[in-house]
């Protein structure tokens, strides 16, 4: 480090009592400015080196050449210091929510009843049950069942609570770079110890692309066709892989259920695609989606899986009762139910009421993925009374959810080279990976984690709608 910045004031430890041990953390906007530039250049040359990067929306050769058009991943430049308590409560319960998912994938009808209503107004999602439909016809029996999920959580400042605010079970994305943000921090705070009294080993190690790698490659195992590959679904514009309208195009069927797509058995579908309208530019993807469906192949999520990711299935297993539907043990359940936030569908007038009066405690969600889709704040009360006045059962459409209020925190968000001082709130993703074959779980786990943090004033959260960034967490 040069010696200029070995003069810089020992950054301020800001004292806080967590528990019973005073923990010392750094607030990001008390290093010194020199610090802070030193920091973020380090940060950048680490993100060129070790692939900490996206593509560059500035850059029109992006996503088109491999190599070209990249900028650092949007990162923060020092993790967030995260209640050690509710860390293992998020790790505890990620083999729990695995095996809900897989249970209630199993209930066809528990599927089909909670989204009925949901059918007749959301053509997207109609379309995923018509599927889900015709697979419960001709009994189809997924025997290999492969999940690779991130359950998304806010810690509510008022009640300390940890919150989920959704499971995703399609296309949980950036396993791969979350990673590398937790070795990005450790490795600065190991070389700014002089300056930044932080323990790297405070930075929970974080393996998510390689547990997911594990459990793909176990699928494929478990499939048992030396020669049969595994097959990544994506938008279109990217390489080495599958769009939906290619596998319509290239795929088969055979008689045994082998799914071949240009010439070669295919013995597992990740899908990085499939979860939003816009990938059914026409009927051609969802002929590719039924292919894959009524195939033997491993499908990461089978539709049941999809479906079981819905926020309407989220609402329902949020009910009374419905929880021990699909779980033996009372403590898993209570787990599981701990972290439930307010969760309604719009029968419930009461509720409706309320949030119309005070649309700024509630978060209006339709069955979407991707970012973007949620509607907060005003808009919430309009979008109400709108389908009020409507009367058109529309409302099915919708589920009304608890808005959390997490601790606004002091970071520092790198965005295109440049440090920025931000007011922000963060939001925890912790992986599940789980492979089922028959009778024998042979994957549950826990399997790394993604920590996104925004500027508090924003409402939408995604890192790749520009929102977020991506974080790690410093447990205190
Ligand atoms: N391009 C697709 C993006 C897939 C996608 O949007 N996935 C949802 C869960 S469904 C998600 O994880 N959203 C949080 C990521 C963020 O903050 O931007 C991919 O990566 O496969
Ligand atoms: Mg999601």
């Amino acid at each position: 480090i040069p010696k200029s910045l070995l003069r810089c004031s020992k950054v301020h430890k800001m004292q806080t009592q967590v528990g019973d041990s005073v923990k010392s953390i750094v607030d990001p906007h008390d290093i010194d400015p020199k610090l802070v530039q030193n920091l973020a250049y380090d940060a950048l040359v680490w993100c060129s080196l070790r692939g900490l990067l996206v593509g560059d929306r500035n850059s029109e050769k992006s996503g088109t050449v491999p190599g070209v058009g990249m900028v650092h991943a949007p990162v923060a430049l020092l993790p967030m210091s995260f209640p050690e308590s509710h860390w293992k409560q998020a790790c505890e319960v990620a083999p729990i929510f695995n095996e809900l998912v897989d249970r209630v994938s199993q209930d066809g009808e528990f599927l089909q009843e909670s989204l009925s209503r949901t059918k007749k107004v959301d053509p997207f999602t109609s379309r995923l049950l018509e599927i889900h439909s015709k697979m419960l016809e001709i009994n189809k029996i997924e025997e290999i069942r492969l999940g690779l999920h991130r359950s998304d959580y806010m810690l509510d400042e008022q009640t300390k609570l940890l919150l989920q605010i959704e499971l995703n079970t399609i296309s949980s994305s950036f396993p791969g770079l979350g990673c590398l943000v937790s070795e990005l921090h450790r490795s600065l705070i190991q070389l700014y110890k002089e300056h930044i009294d932080l323990d790297p080993n405070r930075i929970p190690t974080n393996n998510a692309v390689n547990q997911f790698a594990e459990a793909l490659a176990k699928a494929w195992n478990e499939y048992g066709d030396p020669r049969a590959v595994l097959m990544f679904v994506v938008q279109s514009e990217e390489r080495n892989i599958k769009t939906l309208a290619e596998i319509d195009a290239l795929g088969e069927l055979r008689q045994d259920g082998t799914l071949v797509v240009d010439g070669q058995a295919v013995a597992v579908v990740y899908f990085r695609a499939g979860y939003a309208p816009s990938d059914y530019h026409s009927e051609s993807e969802w002929k590719a989606r039924l292919l894959m469906e009524q195939s033997r192949a491993v499908k990461c999520p089978s539709i049941s899986y999809h479906l079981a990711g819905t926020k309407k299935i989220q609402q329902e297993l949020a009910k009374p009762n419905v929880l021990e539907r699909f779980l033996e043990n009372k403590d898993d359940i209570a787990k599981l139910r701990k972290c439930f936030a307010g969760l309604w569908s719009l029968d419930e007038s009461d509720t409706v009421n309320d949030a119309i009066e005070k649309p700024g405690l509630y978060v209006m969600k339709p069955q979407r993925e991707g970012g973007g889709n949620n509607i907060y704040g005003e808009n919430v009360k309009e979008a109400l009374l709108k389908l009020q006045k409507e009367g058109t059962g529309s409302d099915a459409a919708y589920i009304l959810m608890q808005r959390i209020f997490p601790k606004i925190s002091h970071s520092i968000l790198m965005r295109e080279g440049i440090p920025h001082k931000e007011q922000t709130i963060s939001e925890l993703g912790i992986y599940g990976s789980y492979l089922r074959n028959k009778t024998e779980v042979v994957i549950n786990q826990q399997a790394g984690y993604l920590m996104r943090t925004k500027v508090s004033s924003s409402n939408e959260g995604g890192v790749a709608a520009g929102f977020a960034v991506l974080d790690s967490i410093y447990l205190v």
